[in-house]
């Protein structure tokens, strides 16, 4: 039993939207491997139906994580609390069977030009994997490339990107973890959709995603675009940061993750972008490092409706960022070289799905970001041009 579960209800000040979550914290070791909320809003019975079906998919990767639910922190244990589960039917735990022996070493197929010991292969899922409720790409496309430093970031090799459907997820926990990959962030089960519309209340909006390693330049362009094009520039790591100076309930973990150059839970993120857009008079808007995984972008178009005029994507080489994020000079916790070697790692291994997402959408607009700061304006003007003020 890895660690012991904590469950409670609360009621998020954070949004109106996401005005109920069912959180589940896990105490260390698993913490890092599975700490999330699946957010619960109940706007039509059709929506309470899809959240009961995420709430037990969740259950059950809690259970096969082998969770305990003794209570903690005075919040209650898991059993009970689902019990209270509005709407909800008795959510019991599934009956896990029985771990099978780990099967032989699996050598790569003829066809595969990965080797054993490169990250970009892994072997056939183990038989305790098959829960996967998602058609597996080949074993040798699964992974991002190895993460080689100072390097550019060529976008990895990862299958193209689902068709919209509500019978395709993300990857469980158990197929991250099956993958090898490093769980760096919570999982939030959510389906991919196409649902657009771009209204915030009634407002229609425009979003540009700015992407881009730590220390690309995102922020110092989004500021000449604020001054050239008129957008309203949402930070999100601003916006985080501003969200734990304000003592707010989350600010401890929030303050934890960006330590650790981890991702913070989409709906904590979510709710401060979508609060910050609705509050602004403006409907052009740069949202700056989000979507940082799957989780956030898929979780960001289900809740806002959202989806981005294009993507604009920073790309520069590691030894670049690591010298301009040294060099930045901001005070921040995360500035460290031990935070930013993770930061990376979580970027090549989260962020970079999202853009290659995106680009097999055709959205994604990239950018040299490794000239200096006046040339790399130049290019990004000319992706501009169309949103140019006419004043
Ligand atoms: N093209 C560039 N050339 C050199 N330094 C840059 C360039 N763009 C940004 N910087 C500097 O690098 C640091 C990181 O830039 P910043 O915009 O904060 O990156 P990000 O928002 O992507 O983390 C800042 O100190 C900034 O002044
Ligand atoms: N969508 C996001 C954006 C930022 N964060 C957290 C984790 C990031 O390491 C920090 C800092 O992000 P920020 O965009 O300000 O900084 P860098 O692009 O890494 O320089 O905030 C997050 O958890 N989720």
């Amino acid at each position: 039993m890895p660690s012991v579960g904590v469950c409670r209800w609360r009621s998020s000040p954070l949004s109106a939207v996401l005005r109920r979550s069912f959180v589940v914290d896990l105490l260390p070791p698993s913490r890092s491997q599975l700490c999330g909320a699946v957010p619960c809003d109940f706007p039509s019975p059709d929506a309470v139906g899809r959240r009961i079906r995420l709430l037990k998919i969740w259950w059950k990767e809690l259970m096969v994580l082998g969770a305990t639910t003794t209570a903690a922190s005075g919040v209650g244990p898991l059993g009970p609390v689902l019990g209270d589960f509005p709407f909800a039917e008795k959510l019991a735990p599934p009956v896990v069977a029985p771990t099978p022996p780990a099967p032989p070493p699996v050598s790569p197929p003829a066809n595969c030009h990965a080797s054993r010991g490169d990250a970009a292969w892994a072997p056939p899922p183990h038989p305790s994997a098959r829960r996967a409720r998602i058609k597996r790409p080949p074993a040798c496309l699964r992974l991002p490339p190895p993460h080689h430093q100072h390097t550019h970031h060529a976008l990895p090799v990862i299958p193209p990107p689902r068709p919209p459907s509500s019978a395709h997820r993300p990857p469980s926990i158990q197929d991250r973890r099956a993958m090898g990959t490093v769980v760096d962030a919570p999982t939030v089960v959510t389906e991919n959709e196409e649902v657009a519309v771009n209204m915030l209340g009634d407002k229609k909006v425009t979003v540009v995603f700015v992407l881009g390693g730590p220390g690309s330049g995102k922020g110092t362009q989004c500021a000449n675009i604020v001054e050239h094009f008129g957008f309203t520039h949402l930070s999100a790591g601003d916006l985080l940061r501003a969200e734990l100076k304000s003592g707010s309930e989350n600010g401890t973990m929030i303050e934890n993750m960006i330590k650790e150059g981890k991702i913070v839970p989409s709906e904590v993120t979510i709710a401060l972008l979508k609060e910050a857009m609705i509050k602004n008079d403006n409907d052009k808007f740069l949202i700056d490092g989000f979507p940082r995984n799957e989780e956030n972008r898929a979780a960001f178009e289900h809740v806002t409706k959202i989806s981005p005029a294009f993507v604009l994507f920073f790309d520069c080489s590691e030894e670049e960022m690591e010298k301009r994020l040294l060099g930045r000079n901001e005070g921040r916790v995360d500035d460290n070289i031990e935070t930013i070697r993770k930061r990376f790692k979580v970027f090549v291994e989260s962020s970079l799905p999202v853009i290659e997402y995106y680009k097999a959408k055709d959205k994604v607009k990239k950018i040299d970001a490794a000239k200096p700061i006046a040339e790399v304006f130049e290019d990004v003007k000319a992706i501009f041009a169309p949103y140019a003020k006419t004043a």
